[in-house]
C-alpha cells in the first residue's frame, strides 16, 4: 500500500533539550497508525510537526494529499465555543475556512454521533461528546488524513467506546488515513494497523499490528501452588525473565517449549496444575521496549 506520510530523521530542539531525535515513520493511507508513549515521550511534538503546527528543527516530512485542508487535527484542547451548539461549532470552523455546505456539517453531526443534541450548548455537553464533537471539527472540509493527539484521555468506559468506533468507521467508511496517540495501550492496540513507540523523543519501534502481536505470542504460564520451587529450576537452566504471580510464573524466553518444560517440571517432581503458552501483555511488552523493569 502506498505510503501517505513519510517522516525521515525528524528532530526537534528546545535549546539543549531533544523533544525528538531522529524520528523516522511511514504512515500507509487509509489506515490507522497509532503512536504510542509515555507523557512527555515526544507524541505530540510529532503529530504537532507532522499537522504543521510548529517546525522541525530538522528532517524531511513528506505528506500526500490532493487538496489543501487536507490535514484535520485534534491537538491538545478542541478549541470548542461553549455557548454555542456542535452545529454552530462546525458553522464557525467551516466560515473560518471559506466553506459554506451545511449539509456537510449535518453529515459530520450525524458521523461523530451528536445529531440528536442539535440545541445542546457545548457548556452542556459531557467530555466524550466534547471529544467526539472535537473529532468532528477536524472532519471540516473533508481532510483524508486526520491527526487526533489523544482523544480518548480522560473519557469513560462508554465515551471510549464511541471513540474507538468512530476512528473504525472514519477508516473503513470514508476511507481516512488517521494518527491517533494516547498513553492506553490496551485500546490503541484496537484500533491501529501500526505502531510508533516512542520514548525520550526516539522511536524504539515501528511496527504492524501483527509484527506485535507476534512478539507477545510468546510466554509459558505454568500453575502451580510450589513456584519456588518451579524459579529455583528456572535459575539452574539461567531462564531469568519471568514473572511470580500468586500460584503463577510466566516465564518470557521465545525458545523455550512446553513439553521441555513440563518434563524437566516432572523430573524434578514439581507439581503443577497446568502449563500452557501465554501471550505478553501490551504493558509488558511497551515496558520491555523502553527498557523499563516489568510491572
Ligand atoms: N515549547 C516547548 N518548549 C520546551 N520544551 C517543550 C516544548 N514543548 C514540549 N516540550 C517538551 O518536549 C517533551 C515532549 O513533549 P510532548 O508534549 O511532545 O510529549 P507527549 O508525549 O505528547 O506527552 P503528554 O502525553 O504528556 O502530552 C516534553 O519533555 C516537553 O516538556
Amino acid at each position: 500500500m502506498e505510503n501517505t506520510i513519510i517522516t525521515n530523521n525528524i528532530t526537534k530542539q528546545y535549546k539543549k533539550f531533544k523533544a525528538l531525535d531522529s524520528v523516522s515513520i511511514q504512515v500507509e493511507a487509509g489506515t490507522v497508525y497509532g503512536v504510542i508513549g509515555k507523557n512527555g515521550a515526544g507524541k505530540t511534538t510529532l503529530l504537532k510537526i507532522i499537522s504543521g503546527l510548529i517546525k522541525a528543527t530538522s528532517g524531511d516530512i513528506n505528506i500526500q494529499y490532493d487538496k489543501i485542508n487536507s490535514i484535520g487535527t485534534l491537538i491538545e484542547e478542541p478549541g470548542l465555543c461553549y455557548d454555542m451548539t456542535g452545529f454552530e461549532n462546525l458553522k464557525l470552523k467551516s466560515l473560518a475556512f471559506g466553506l459554506s455546505d451545511d449539509v456537510q456539517l449535518h453529515n459530520i453531526l450525524n458521523l461523530v454521533g451528536l445529531s440528536g443534541s442539535k440545541r445542546v450548548k457545548v457548556k452542556n455537553f459531557s467530555l466524550g461528546m466534547k471529544q467526539r464533537l472535537g473529532i468532528g471539527l477536524a472532519l471540516v472540509g473533508n481532510p483524508q488524513i486526520l491527526i487526533l493527539d489523544e482523544p480518548i484521555n480522560g473519557l469513560d468506559p462508554q465515551g471510549i467506546v464511541e471513540v474507538r468506533k468512530l476512528i473504525l468507521k472514519l477508516k473503513n467508511e470514508f476511507n481516512k488515513t488517521i494518527m491517533v496517540s494516547s498513553h492506553i495501550l490496551d485500546e490503541l492496540f484496537k484500533i491501529g494497523d501500526k505502531y510508533a513507540i516512542i520514548n525520550n523523543g526516539k522511536i524504539v519501534l515501528e511496527a504492524t499490528k501483527e509484527e506485535l502481536q507476534k512478539r507477545m505470542e510468546r510466554c509459558i504460564e505454568v500453575e502451580t501452588d510450589q513456584v519456588e520451587d518451579v524459579i529455583e529450576l528456572l535459575n539452574q537452566l539461567k531462564l531469568n525473565d519471568y514473572d511470580i504471580h500468586t500460584n503463577q510464573v510466566v516465564i518470557r524466553d521465545k525458545t523455550l517449549e512446553v513439553r521441555a518444560l513440563n518434563k524437566m517440571l516432572a523430573e524434578k517432581c514439581i507439581p503443577i496444575d497446568g502449563i500452557k503458552y501465554g501471550e505478553v501483555s501490551y504493558e509488558n511488552l511497551f515496558l520491555e521496549l523502553i527498557g523499563e523493569k516489568y510491572a
